[in-house]
């Protein structure tokens, strides 16, 4: 089942055309990566969804209900993680959550129970600090288990890993990928190693349009330029393969004993690198045809 429909989506600000054709549908439990760059109109989307903002044109329904501009009848469904999440700042994080469920109807003991669990799966259990001396890594972990409080069927985060170092990205995408089992994930964003590393599919958004849309894997197949790689031993054997093949070092990415080129006929170039190994006697310790990096597929697909 789609637990997001969105179909014929345009929306212009003035003359500024911003959305002229998007349609998504996300199906349960998926990460579903929804790129594009800044300006793309990835936020005038998921205002959209959360019935904040009027498509000019076009539907969406969330668990197969009609999303209606200003209602809040579909938001039921629908947990929201904004890229900078504001809280009281006086409150510590259990205070924080015990407020937000008070005001959505939940109970003492139901309200408590659930508070643990996304405490303790937030990483934020037995933290008593206040929410104002937060790093931004917390922020955003308290911000998850604010938008989890409802048992959604559908979390949205916005950009949630933009302004965070390595570790506290680590600390949100791990996060994510545990809360595939109970929901369905939008995750908007521009770093693409993040999608990498947790969708399961992927949206592409550009001048109004979704141009590429499907299962991560299948994407990286069917889109962007395949590469070859070749690894040697020793690095003078790297040196000598690049001189006989007659390869271009611009047109490359080398490391000390690798080569990786990106080709539009890798498997004709594939058998031409092994016939030059063979008639130099140059062993390589691998040698493949590797699938394009979703940086690459993305950057092909704006151009
Ligand atoms: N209320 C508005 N009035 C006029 N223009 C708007 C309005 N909201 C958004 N826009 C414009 O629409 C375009 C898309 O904005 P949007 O915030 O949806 O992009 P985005 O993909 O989320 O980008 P970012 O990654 O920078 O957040 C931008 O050019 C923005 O200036």
């Amino acid at each position: 089942m789609n637990i997001l429909e969105a179909e014929g989506l345009k929306k212009q600000f003035g003359s500024h055309k911003v959305l002229e054709d998007v349609s998504m549908y996300v199906p349960e439990h998926c990460i579903y990566g929804f790129l594009g760059k800044n300006g793309a109109g990835k936020t005038t989307t998921m205002k959209m969804i959360l019935g904040l903002l009027k498509p000019d044109e076009g539907s969406i329904r969330v668990m197969q209900e009609t999303v209606e501009y200003g209602e809040t009848k579909t938001n039921r469904y629908i947990g929201y993680l904004p890229d900078v999440p504001e809280f009281y700042s006086y409150m510590n994080a259990e205070e924080y959550l015990q407020f937000c469920g008070r005001i959505s109807g939940m109970s003492g003991g139901q309200l408590k129970k659930k508070i643990k669990e996304l405490l303790e799966m937030t990483g934020l259990a037995g933290v008593k600090k206040r929410t104002g001396q937060f790093s931004r890594g917390m922020k955003q972990r308290l911000g998850i288990a604010q938008a989890l409080l409802n048992d959604p069927k559908l979390l949205i985060c916005d950009e949630p890993t933009s302004a965070l170092d390595p570790v506290g990205r680590k600390e949100i995408l791990d996060i994510m990928a545990a809360v595939r089992e109970r929901t369905t994930v939008i995750f908007s964003t521009h770093v693409l190693s993040d999608v990498e590393r947790i969708c399961d599919r992927v949206a592409i958004l550009n001048e109004g349009r979704i141009i590429i849309e499907g299962e991560l894997e299948q994407v990286r197949e069917t889109h962007g330029t395949r590469g070859l790689l070749a690894e040697f031993l020793e690095e003078e054997n790297l040196v000598r393969f690049l001189k006989k093949a007659g390869l271009e070092k611009n047109k490359a990415e080398i490391t000390e004993r690798q080569i990786t080129i990106y080709e539009e006929h890798p498997e004709r170039e594939i058998m031409r690198w092994m016939e030059v190994m063979q008639e130099e006697e140059i062993c390589p310790i691998r040698l493949e045809m590797i699938q394009p990096s979703l940086e690459k597929v993305f950057m092909e697909a704006i151009q």
